[in-house]
């Protein structure tokens, strides 16, 4: 069955208020978007609370961000949604969240990435079959301005086509899935993921 404007606006408006729910989209944070057509995408309109949307807080944008309904204001990071759907015809659902836990643990792990392995989870990931699996994860340093962000991001992407998700340090996550069900999938998988790895770090310090 083709998805219409509605059941994708139906799905991100359910998304976000489930990830409000979670806590995982607190204060306005947060922007969510489904995949309208090969060259249109539906987003989030900026600043909006991600657990009340309605119908008026999503637009549609071009695949370079640019708004396709003047007076709406997409979302500061649009170009992180834009440029996911432009890497991967198949993506057809991005989600950005900015939990406690991902923020945590972005801010203390120093280096550019996390390995998950051995956690039966991770074969909640598309394209992941067994735990004997790594979950390769990277950490991009926050930046305000997108463009330049999007930019730093890109190569990684095209490096590695197997990419499930990113972090931003001390800001939040990324991840995406052919519908809105398989990103939130990966977004519960990842939450799960970090929760461990903070427990098991706190315990290795005692
Ligand atoms: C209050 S959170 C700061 C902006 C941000 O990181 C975010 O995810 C929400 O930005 P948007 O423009 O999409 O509302
Ligand atoms: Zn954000």
């Amino acid at each position: 069955m083709t998805a219409t404007r509605e059941s994708l606006s139906r799905a991100i408006i359910e998304a976000g208020r489930f990830l409000y729910g979670r806590g995982w989209s607190p204060a306005t944070s947060s922007n969510y978007s489904a995949r309208l057509s090969g060259s249109e995408v539906l987003l989030t309109v900026s600043g909006r609370h991600k657990g009340e949307l309605g119908p008026d807080d999503l637009l549609a944008v071009d695949l370079q961000g640019q708004s396709l309904e003047p007076g709406k204001k997409p979302s500061a990071e649009t170009l992180l949604h834009t440029q996911l759907y432009a890497w991967k015809p198949d993506i057809g659902a991005v989600l950005h969240t900015h939990s406690v836990n991902a923020t945590v643990l972005s801010r203390i792990s120093l280096g550019d990435s996390l390995v998950f392995a051995d956690y039966e989870l991770q074969k909640a990931f598309s394209g992941i079959s067994t735990h004997e699996s790594q979950v390769l994860v990277p950490i991009f340093d926050n930046d305000q301005d997108i463009a330049r962000l999007a930019g730093r991001i890109q190569p990684w992407l095209e490096a590695h086509p197997d990419c499930v998700g990113y972090l931003i340090r001390g800001h939040g996550l990324y991840t995406w899935g052919a519908q809105m069900s398989d990103a939130l999938r990966q977004i519960e998988a990842f939450e799960f993921l970090f929760e461990c790895e903070l427990a098991v770090r706190a315990l290795h310090r005692h």
